[in-house]
């Protein structure tokens, strides 16, 4: 904050956070617009189960079907058991009227029960099996978006829905689907039995339902409005949770004694969802309220026609009792049948958003030309190339031409923020450029399955990943497709300058890195980036970029790092982004940036005599080190 300008003001944060604005889009979704695409869903959560498992997406559907038959088969034989007992006539006869209805129902039960239990049981084994196929999907085409997609913040946000609830709504839409379907057959059932008892009837029995089925969806969609509405404040409170919970950032918190503000920060996250939670549980108990007595109205109103129509001779006793019958089986199956819709319609929501999410990624799944890029290059070269970030409103690399040869050393120069790192990823074919073009040998490399690019491609990140996996494993997943000989291991943790540290850990190379895990090593920054340069060494392939690789080392294995770079770059290319002013002077090109351009270009010698910015910097730093001797 400038001096004497007064106090930054979060008070615009604590009202409305801007990252919560952004889920202001809540639910648009009409019921009717639900409705129509309703079917579509249910196709796709179907076509998830079919692809998990044909044989048994096949044998809960019919088995569940075949119970709901034999369900509507037993309310069918109970009405023919009161017909039989409320004929007139001696009782005897009225019994012996009733028995095949009887043992009609009797054995509709016992088919029933059989047939509900081998349901349940298959479908025990296909919902774990719809999770799996929609958990998988979801990851796949997380993995096949391009890397610009991830500093989408709305891309992340339909992600966090999509795995909240849309991979288990897929499962429980498959489930909900088949219960809909079993309900659909009972009501089906008691209607038909109604219709025939009194046609009246039937009309009443759909009134006193509908209140019911109205509360229930409108209740569903108070609760995706909620979701919708909380997700990114879900989102924040779960990382800051994380946060608090994880080993990395934890001597930091003690450290800058951060704990009761980040405390306090979750506290409040957790106030606006606890708050937003309660005021919808508060509309959702009144609109079941409405809906509930709406319905109570309409039962009534049911009955009350059944006693004039037997008050009034229009019905015989007989058919009364068995019609009271049905229509209490008939709310009930009516009842159950919007509480299912309902799930479906619930479920649905979550599942659009599964579905949304993966129609969003597949649009942003990176193309993949059919041809791979060659396995040597003698020149990449750029012109004009130009990148923006999502969102932001400034590129961060604009309209840089550089050439860079087999065999050189090319180092990027600049300040923080200036397009360093920006612009070694898009020589790594992670970003694809906005505007110009990076050619490899006069190809364009658009032309190339990004991935074959890649895998020309050896890169020392910033903040390479550390990879919970074994010492040797993090070094041969460089290359992790091909069969590990021991020999290269150890010749690429000796060039990482990581072999030393590696044979002092308890288990060698076997050593698990993450202290997670019992008997799990933990390693000092600078090694993880000397395990980083040993997986880069391994990878073997003719563009290194080295980002910072050696801001963690320490001077000697900076040193040693920098001679094998040397080495290394004979017959490849080699970019290097240091701060380090002394390790870019033996480079064959330095590249200076500012703002995103190359403001300056040349050897060492070139740039110190040019007196420009990079004369600049390397006087400080030289002076730096000549003042502290
Ligand atoms: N993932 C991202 N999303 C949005 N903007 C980004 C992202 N990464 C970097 N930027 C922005 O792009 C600009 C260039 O960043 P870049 O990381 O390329 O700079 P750099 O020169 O490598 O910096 P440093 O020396 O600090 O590593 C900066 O303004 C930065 O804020």
């Amino acid at each position: 904050m400038p001096a004497g300008e007064g106090e930054w003001s979060d008070d615009g944060e604590l009202a409305l956070p801007y990252w919560l604005t952004s889920t202001e889009e809540a639910a648009n979704t009409t019921f009717l617009k639900m409705l129509q695409r309703l079917p579509r869903l249910l196709r796709s959560a179907w076509s998830l189960a079919w692809q998990a498992s044909r044989r048994t997406t096949i044998a809960v559907a019919g088995l569940q079907l075949a119970a709901g038959v034999a369900s509507a088969v037993g309310l069918v034989s109970v009405v023919g058991v009161l017909d039989g007992l409320l004929r007139e006539g001696p009782t005897p006869e009225r019994v012996r009227a009733a028995v095949p209805s009887l043992l009609l129902l009797v054995g509709a039960a016992a088919v029933k029960g059989l047939l509900s239990s081998a349901a349940a049981a298959a479908n025990g084994r296909l919902s774990p099996k719809v999770y799996e196929a929609a958990e998988m999907q979801l990851l796949e085409l997380t993995t096949r978006v391009d890397l610009s997609t991830f500093d989408d913040p709305s891309w992340r946000d339909a992600m966090e829905r999509a795995r909240d609830r849309g991979i288990s709504a897929a499962e429980q839409l498959v489930d909900r689907g088949i219960e809909l379907g079993t309900h659909l057959i009972g009501l089906v059932a008691a209607a038909s039995v109604l219709a025939v008892l009194h046609p009246v009837l039937l009309p009443l029995l759909v009134l006193a339902v509908l209140p019911i089925g109205w509360a229930a969806v409108r209740s569903a969609r108070l609760n995706h409005r909620r979701m919708l509405r909380l997700i990114a404040v879900w989102r924040r409170q779960r990382m800051l949770a994380e946060l608090l919970a994880a080993r990395e950032p934890a001597p930091e918190l003690r450290a800058f004694t951060l704990r009761q503000y980040v405390l306090a920060e979750v506290r409040r996250l957790l106030a606006v969802s606890t708050n937003e939670e309660i005021r919808i549980s508060a509309r959702q108990v009144k609109t079941t309220l409405v809906g509930t007595a709406l319905s109570g109205v309409a039962t009534g109103l049911t009955y009350a026609t059944l006693l004039w129509l037997l008050w009034t001779g229009r019905m015989e006793l007989a058919v009364g009792g068995a019609a009271a019958y049905a229509i209490s089986m008939g709310i009930g199956k009516l009842t159950e049948l919007a509480f299912s819709a309902n799930r479906v319609f619930e479920q649905g929501l979550y599942f659009a958003d599964f579905e949304g999410f993966c129609d969003l990624s597949r649009e942003r799944a990176e193309p993949a030309p059919g041809q791979a890029a060659p396995p040597l290059f003698h020149e990449i070269k750029l012109d004009g190339v130009t990148f923006s970030y999502p969102d932001a409103e400034k590129p961060a690399v604009r309209d840089v031409s550089m050439t860079l040869r087999r065999g050189e050393i090319i180092a990027l120069v600049g300040e923080n923020g200036s397009g360093k790192s920006t612009l070694a990823s898009l020589l790594a074919g992670l970003y694809q450029p906005q505007g110009g073009t990076i050619r490899w040998d006069g190809r364009d490399l658009t032309a190339y399955d990004p991935d074959t690019v890649r895998g020309q491609v050896a890169v020392v990140m910033q903040e390479p990943t550390r990879w919970p996996l074994s010492a040797r494993s993090n070094i041969t997943i460089g290359r992790y497709e091909r069969s590990i000989a021991i020999a290269d291991v150890l010749e690429a943790a000796k060039a990482g300058d990581a072999h030393d540290f590696v044979t002092e850990l308890p288990r060698q190379y076997d050593t698990l890195l993450s202290r997670h895990f019992t008997d799990g090593a933990d390693l000092s920054g600078g090694q993880w980036q000397r395990l980083a340069v040993s997986r880069a060494f391994y990878r073997d392939a003719p563009l290194l970029i080295c980002d910072e690789p050696t801001a963690n080392l320490d001077a000697r294995a900076e040193h040693d790092v920098y001679l094998r770079l040397r080495e290394l770059a004979a017959g490849r290319t080699v970019v290097l982004i240091t701060h380090r002013m002394a390790s870019v002077r033996e480079a064959d090109r330095i590249y200076v940036l500012d703002h995103g351009a190359v403001t300056e270009e040349g050897d060492h010698e070139t740039l110190m005599a040019a007196g420009g910015t990079y004369a600049q910097l390397f006087g400080l730093q030289a002076s730096a080190y000549q003042s502290a001797v």
